[in-house]
Formats: C-alpha cells, sequence, structure tokens
C-alpha cells in the first residue's frame, strides 16, 4: 500500500480533493498521512481509518517517508518545499495543484482523460513529477477531447467567463459580500413597483464605485460588473491566464513540434466556481455539425454535447447547473459566416473539480496501476 502524504487538504481545492477521495473510496487503498503547516500535532481528518496525528508540511524527514506526496498548498509551498526535498535525495511521486512546476523538462501535466498515453510513457521514463493544468485549460481539453485526439483543430481562440473561486475562497466570500452591498443598498426600492428603474441603476452603480464597497480582494468590482484580466501582466501583452493557454494545452497534449496556436482574452465574471468558455474554432477541415458533435460526445465519459437549442442551452449550458458536478457540457456548436472550417462552441466545467481536484486523485490512482 502506497504511504501518502496529502498537504493543503483542508484549504478550498484540498477539500474538494478530500470529498472526492471519500465518494470514491480511495483512502481505502492508501496508507493516508495528513500534513499542515500550521495545525501541527492535532487529529488530522476523518477518511474512515486511523491516520497519525498533522505532520509538519515543511518537515523534510517526515515528508520523506512518503511514497507520494499530493499538494494542493499553493505555489509558494511548492517553491519552499520541493526541491529541497529532492536535494535531500527523497525520489517520490510528487503530485502538484499549483502552477509552479508546470513548465519545468522533468514534470509532466495531468489530464488522463485526455493525455493517458503521455502519463503511461512518463511513468514508463522515470517520470516522478506530475501537476495538474490550469483549471481552463484543463476544462477545454476535457470539452474539446475528441477534436485534440483526432487532429482537426488548427486553432482554437477561447474568451473565457472565469469564475470567482479561481482567485480564491476569500474572493468567492467577496463576490456574495458585493451582492449583499448591491442589494442593501436598493432593496427598497427594487421592491416598490413604483420606483422608477433608472433611479435603481444610478443608486447601484454609486454602490459600487463607492470606497466603502467590498473590494480588498479583488480590487474592483465583480458582482454587477466584471474584470478583463486575470493573473500577472506578460510581455506578450497576454495576462499570464491567457498565456497557459497555448503552452500547457500543448505540454498536456504531448506536443513539443508545431504547437497548436491557442489565444484568447481572460474574464472574470459573477459566478461562483463555473469557468466558461466561448470557444472559436478553426477546424482542418470542412466537416458535418453531426459529426464533429459525434466525435466530441464519444471521447470521454464527461463531456456532454448540448444541442444548438435555444431552451436546452439556457438549461444545461450555466454554471448555476453544472456546479459541483464532474460534467462538462459544450454546445453553441454551429458553423460561423467566417467560412465552413471555422466554428463555434460554449463549454461550462467546474473549476474546482476537473479544473483542479479530480486529475489529482486520478493520477494516484493511476500510480496504484
Ligand atoms: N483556487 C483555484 O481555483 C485553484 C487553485 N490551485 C492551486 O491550489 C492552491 C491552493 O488553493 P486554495 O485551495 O484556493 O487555497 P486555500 O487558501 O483555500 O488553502 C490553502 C491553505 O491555507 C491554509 N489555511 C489557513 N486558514 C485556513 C482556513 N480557515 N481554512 C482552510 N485552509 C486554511 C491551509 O493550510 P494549513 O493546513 O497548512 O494551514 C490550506 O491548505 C493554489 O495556491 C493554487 O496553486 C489550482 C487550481 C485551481
Ligand atoms: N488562475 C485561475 C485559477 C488557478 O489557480 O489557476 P492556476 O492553477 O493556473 O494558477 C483563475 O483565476 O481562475
Amino acid at each position: 500500500m502506497l504511504k501518502v502524504g496529502l498537504v493543503g487538504w483542508r484549504g478550498m481545492v484540498g477539500s474538494v480533493l478530500m470529498d472526492r477521495m471519500r465518494a470514491e473510496n480511495d483512502f481505502a487503498n492508501i496508507e493516508p498521512v495528513f500534513f499542515s503547516t500550521s495545525q501541527v500535532g492535532i487529529a488530522g481528518p476523518d477518511v474512515g481509518k486511523d491516520t497519525p496525528l498533522l505532520q509538519d508540511a515543511r518537515d523534510l524527514k517526515a515528508l520523506q517517508a512518503m511514497d507520494v506526496i499530493i499538494t494542493c498548498q499553493g505555489g509558494d509551498y511548492t517553491t519552499e518545499v520541493y526541491q529541497p526535498l529532492r536535494d535531500a535525495g527523497w525520489n517520490g511521486y510528487w503530485i502538484d495543484a499549483a502552477s509552479t512546476l508546470r513548465m519545468k523538462d522533468d514534470a509532466v501535466l495531468i489530464l488522463d482523460p485526455v493525455n493517458r498515453k503521455v502519463l503511461d510513457d512518463a511513468l514508463a521514463n522515470g517520470v516522478k513529477t506530475f501537476v495538474g493544468g490550469n483549471c481552463t485549460v484543463s476544462l477545454m481539453l476535457i470539452a474539446l477531447g475528441g477534436l485534440f485526439e483526432q487532429d482537426l483543430i488548427e486553432w482554437v481562440s477561447p474568451m473565457t467567463y472565469q469564475a470567482a473561486s479561481g482567485a480564491g475562497a476569500q474572493n468567492m466570500k467577496e463576490l456574495i459580500q458585493q451582492m449583499g452591498a448591491i442589494n442593501a443598498k436598493v432593496a427598497d426600492q427594487v421592491n416598490d413597483p413604483a420606483s422608477a428603474i433608472l433611479e435603481v441603476d444610478r443608486m447601484v452603480a454609486e454602490t459600487m464605485r463607492a470606497d466603502d464597497f467590498p473590494k480588498q480582494h479583488f480590487g474592483a468590482a465583480l458582482a454587477g460588473s466584471l474584470i478583463p484580466w486575470i493573473d500577472k501582466a506578460m510581455d506578450s501583452g497576454q495576462s499570464k491566464e491567457e498565456w497557459k493557454a497555448q503552452v500547457e494545452t500543448n505540454k498536456i497534449l504531448g506536443r513539443s513540434d508545431r504547437q497548436i496556436p491557442i489565444d484568447g482574452i481572460c474574464v472574470r465574471i459573477g459566478a461562483m466556481r463555473c469557468h466558461s468558455q466561448a470557444l472559436t474554432i478553426k477546424l482542418k477541415k470542412d466537416l458535418p455539425v453531426g459529426e464533429i458533435e459525434q466525435i466530441l460526445a464519444t471521447h470521454n465519459d464527461w463531456v456532454k454535447v448540448v444541442p444548438n437549442d435555444r431552451e436546452l442551452s439556457i438549461a444545461e449550458l450555466s454554471p448555476a447547473k453544472v456546479t459541483g458536478t464532474l460534467s462538462v457540457p459544450i454546445g453553441r456548436i454551429r458553423k460561423l459566416n467566417m467560412g465552413p472550417e471555422y466554428i463555434s462552441a460554449f463549454t461550462v466545467g467546474d473549476q474546482l473539480l476537473w479544473g483542479a481536484a479530480e486529475p489529482l486523485r486520478r493520477m494516484l490512482n493511476i500510480l496504484q496501476g
């Protein structure tokens, strides 16, 4: 039985990972050891079997006793601990949700429904470092897996609508505070059938622009508004989130030769934990929509093709419907006026499940054969 160290298990991504591992009975097949950076020595979470008290996540000796370490603790922790642990001679499997190691040559990106062969080859070649991809990238690949697998895509331009959860737990709370602050200011007028909507709108705008509007984490209004920039700025003019789309997609697919161009604009919107993406795709050839839908639908167990129908699109392609599930619906698939090889699509996925936690637990299962 593999001795598995879990770090970051009580954070937001870690909690989703724990829920999934409990639901799939993953703890039955491993010897779990829980680590913490702040709660050393107290009892760990209930996983249906005895576990040692919480160990110090910075204790290299304790970490070296693990066959596998899964971390959702974040990039700073990875930066602090990973290399010293390797330098100390630890040769176990490191499975990480953070982006820190993603572009290292000796790290492979995990998304097994899309790149199982890349993962199997890596394991056969002795790779020991496996990193979950960026949430937007992983969700796009689960949705478009069939077209990528058959090498039918010339390029993709994803325009994203990303949830508050991608920025962290505090940001999710701030979004709700913002909604509450707006409602509190205009509740009487909203409930008064005789009130003038333009006056309500003026009060809302004033509330969002006020100095005391809760925006400590986002730095701007998200409720009733949006933020057209996610992560740091790159020299290319892209945001780092936009830069990740091409480099990570091609790395997940194991393409080192000809890169598939992928570029668009990433936008934060007031959804809770589902990222949505409007995709413009140039195919390598003119395929009937029915055939495209068939290729997409049969690729994996989680993608769900939604017919390009008004009622179905509204019902199925929404963060409210998808949140908390592993389903990745894709719809609005139609030919664009630009030409027969150009199609549109719209996809939604829970960024904490396929976007973060799920690839990690599946990698652990792959290690167990
Ligand atoms: N948020 C996202 O969408 C995604 C995040 N990631 C990666 O995962 C990392 C972790 O993200 P996320 O889960 O959002 O981070 P969190 O801030 O929710 O958790 C990180 C750590 O904070 C500590 N912590 C302190 N106070 C609390 C508290 N009250 N409740 C829970 N934990 C607490 C815990 O460590 P301790 O027990 O040691 O105190 C915990 O493991 C990110 O840095 C990123 O690298 C990857 C993909 C998506
Ligand atoms: N940047 C993503 C969330 C995230 O954590 O991404 P990454 O794992 O690439 O750092 C978002 O804001 O929605």
